[in-house]
């Protein structure tokens, strides 16, 4: 089998730089498309075996409408997508493989999978709170890493991201709830990607972080997750199934 030909969506971006460096460091992949702001993708298409997005939230969904429709594989890194994006986006996952991932890197899919395991061993009397920085430049808030890592707190807890979360807190805003999940954005300077997970408890405390320093850890996760996603049936899949960390 000849190497794998990848278009990457967002190219001129922080991410779409760090993927082309580290796609032409590896023999296995061609870059037979660099396309930004202003790019045919449509026309593109029919010369690549994968896409793979970066670029921003409402670019997303134009782009695995085309790939549908041409039937290829796709790669989303993008973040800060709306409810009704991501509902589509599954819908359209039944048509081609889509690898969906709000972080490609190993070290973030360990802390999601060791979050879990966290949460369920330290039980209800831990309070959840969920911290995240990135740099100045970053515009969606927060993470979408920081939003998965709410989410499995929540899940382990019987608690929705929807209700149960607590973006920051300002003024008389009374006791912390058992329930409540706090979610806090930093923001600042060239950070590439911190997230901690705090569970406090009365008499101790555990806290879970990750820390990002460069972006081809994002870039090497997102390019295996090509590799893994062409010639898959379809379906809506994660960078815990390329890693195989499922439970
Ligand atoms: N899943 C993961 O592991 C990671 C996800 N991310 C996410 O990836 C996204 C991109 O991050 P980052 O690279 O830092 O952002 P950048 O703003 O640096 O890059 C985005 C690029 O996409 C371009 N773009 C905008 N519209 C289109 C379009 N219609 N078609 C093609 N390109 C377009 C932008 O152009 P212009 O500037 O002119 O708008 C820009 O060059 C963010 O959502 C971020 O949260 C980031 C790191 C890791
Ligand atoms: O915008 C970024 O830079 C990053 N975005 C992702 C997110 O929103 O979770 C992943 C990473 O932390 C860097």
């Amino acid at each position: 089998m000849g190497a794998l030909k990848l278009i990457i969506n967002g190219a001129k971006g922080r991410m779409g730089q760090a993927l082309i460096h580290c796609a032409e460091a590896d023999p296995d992949l061609i870059v037979s498309a660099a396309l930004d702001h202003g790019d045919d993708l449509a026309a593109a298409l029919s010369g690549c075996d994968a896409v793979i997005d970066f670029t921003h939230a409402e670019v997303t969904l134009g782009v695995a409408e085309a790939c549908a429709k041409a039937g290829k594989a796709l790669v989303i890194g993008t973040t800060g997508h709306s409810d009704a994006v991501r509902t589509r986006i599954t819908e359209l996952s039944k048509v081609i493989p889509i690898v969906f991932a709000p972080n490609f890197s190993v070290g973030v899919n360990t802390l999601f999978w060791l979050t879990r395991k966290a949460a369920e061993i330290l039980g209800p009397d831990f309070d959840l709170e969920v911290v995240e920085m990135h740099h100045r430049l970053k515009k969606d808030s927060p993470s979408g890493t920081a939003r998965r890592l709410v989410e499995i707190l929540a899940e382990v807890r019987g608690l929705s991201y929807d209700s149960d979360v607590r973006h920051g807190r300002e003024g008389m805003v009374g006791e912390r709830t058992p329930t409540e999940i706090g979610l806090h954005a930093v923001r600042g300077g060239d950070v590439v990607g911190d997230h901690t997970v705090i569970y406090a408890n009365v008499g101790e405390r555990v806290e879970l972080t990750h820390k990002a320093s460069s972006r081809d850890t994002f870039a090497k996760g997102a390019l295996r997750a090509a590799k893994w996603a062409h010639g898959r049936d379809p379906g809506l899949y994660d960078m815990q199934d390329v890693l195989g960390l499922t439970d």
